[in-house]
């Protein structure tokens, strides 16, 4: 009685750790939450700054412009936990942001975590969360998510294949009559592209540009297929040769040549998961394809480019930055259905 009375009155919620991103969503109202996993602490102190409020947005905007003093830190490295403390700020500021209150009962939580994590950072998710403040905790692959949540047939005697391309790694998993098949985890992903840009203009150009502007670079102009109509857009760096600032106009089909590296290595990916499956399961990726997730999927002409090195359809998810929140709210939404298919961390 008393067990489903806790449960009838405490909050769900549905947690995207990323590298780059954290999101909350809350069953039956949307995400609630969305902004950068970034937080400020003094310089040798692990607090944070702003008593304990610079975090998210406001932290993300000091990212690489910070005076002495101040140090804006990304808690989350390769979507795993890479500092325990901050991390755990980070998500109690976020919770209570969400939740718009400080909770009494403490929130069940289904939380997204890559494919590729081991045994102790899984320990050490669920210990961060846990100090937040949330109850009860299942994780779930944060590709298992994304099919969820990009309606995948998942439940059906036949291959469904997505890729999440996030800030710190790429999930790909095929799956079938509810399981993972196949899966791979790899940690390119868009933070490893935005410093292959990074690279590419100080052999090139001498220029050195920081990795904000890089991901500018990216959204601006960036793509993994040639366009239409090819772009371009001035950055401003430092002369690596003169050590003065320096403007620079930068093509598309550079910033194409940049991410040549990155891309082959999703490819590689995506052709590996796939030779992991049965032949009869690699026959229905033919006709299902493969379906795009994460911010990564944004990439101009990504689809294109994954099609013509993979032969097989390939589509990107409409607001792809969220489909794993959405995936992780359908498991809350239908516990008792996914709840034995979840990890619970013991
Ligand atoms: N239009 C775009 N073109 C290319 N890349 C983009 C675009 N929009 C966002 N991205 C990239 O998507 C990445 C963030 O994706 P996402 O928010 O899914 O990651 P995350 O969940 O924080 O990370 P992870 O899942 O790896 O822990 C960033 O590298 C960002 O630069």
């Amino acid at each position: 009685m008393l067990t489903r009375l806790r449960q009838q009155f405490s909050t769900n919620l549905a947690i995207d750790l990323g590298t780059t991103s954290t999101r909350i969503g809350l069953p039956g109202e949307g995400i609630r939450l969305d902004e950068p996993s970034v937080v400020a602490v003094g310089r040798g102190h692990s607090s944070v700054i702003g008593r304990g409020a610079a975090v998210g947005k406001l932290a993300h905007q000091m990212l690489g412009r910070t005076p002495e003093g101040i140090r804006a830190v990304r808690p989350i490295a390769h979507g795993v936990i890479s500092d325990f403390e901050l991390t755990e700020a980070m998500l109690r500021y976020f919770l209570q942001k969400a939740t718009g209150r400080s909770f009494g009962l403490r929130p069940r939580a289904v939380i997204a975590i890559p494919g590729c994590i081991t045994a102790v950072e899984k320990r050490a998710v669920i210990n961060s969360a846990e100090r937040a403040g949330t109850g009860k905790i299942w994780l779930i692959e944060k590709a298992r998510a994304a099919a969820i949540g990009a309606g995948l047939p998942i439940s059906e005697p036949l291959a469904s294949m997505v890729c999440d391309i996030g800030g710190g790694t790429t999930e790909v998993a095929v799956m079938s009559l509810g399981d993972s098949v196949a899966n791979r985890s790899i940690r390119t992903a868009g933070d490893l592209m935005d410093r292959a840009i990074v690279r590419y203009l100080r052999r090139r150009y001498s220029l050195r540009i920081g990795d904000q502007t890089a991901e500018q670079l990216k959204l601006q102009i960036g793509s993994a297929a040639a366009l239409d109509h090819e772009l371009s857009h001035e950055v401003s760096g430092l002369d690596t040769a003169s050590g003065i600032p320096r403007k620079a106009m930068i093509t598309s089909e550079e910033v194409r040549e940049a991410l040549a590296d990155p891309l082959q290595e999703v490819v590689d990916c995506i052709r590996g998961t796939i030779e992991q499956c049965q032949p009869e399961l690699i026959a229905d990726l033919a006709d299902t394809g493969l379906v795009l997730t994460g911010g990564g999927a944004q990439l101009r002409g990504i689809d294109r480019y994954l099609n013509q090195h993979l032969g097989i359809p390939v589509r990107v998810i409409e607001s792809p930055r969220t489909t794993v929140t959405r995936g992780a709210m359908i498991c809350l939404d239908h516990l008792e259905q996914w709840q034995g298919r979840l990890d619970s961390g013991n």
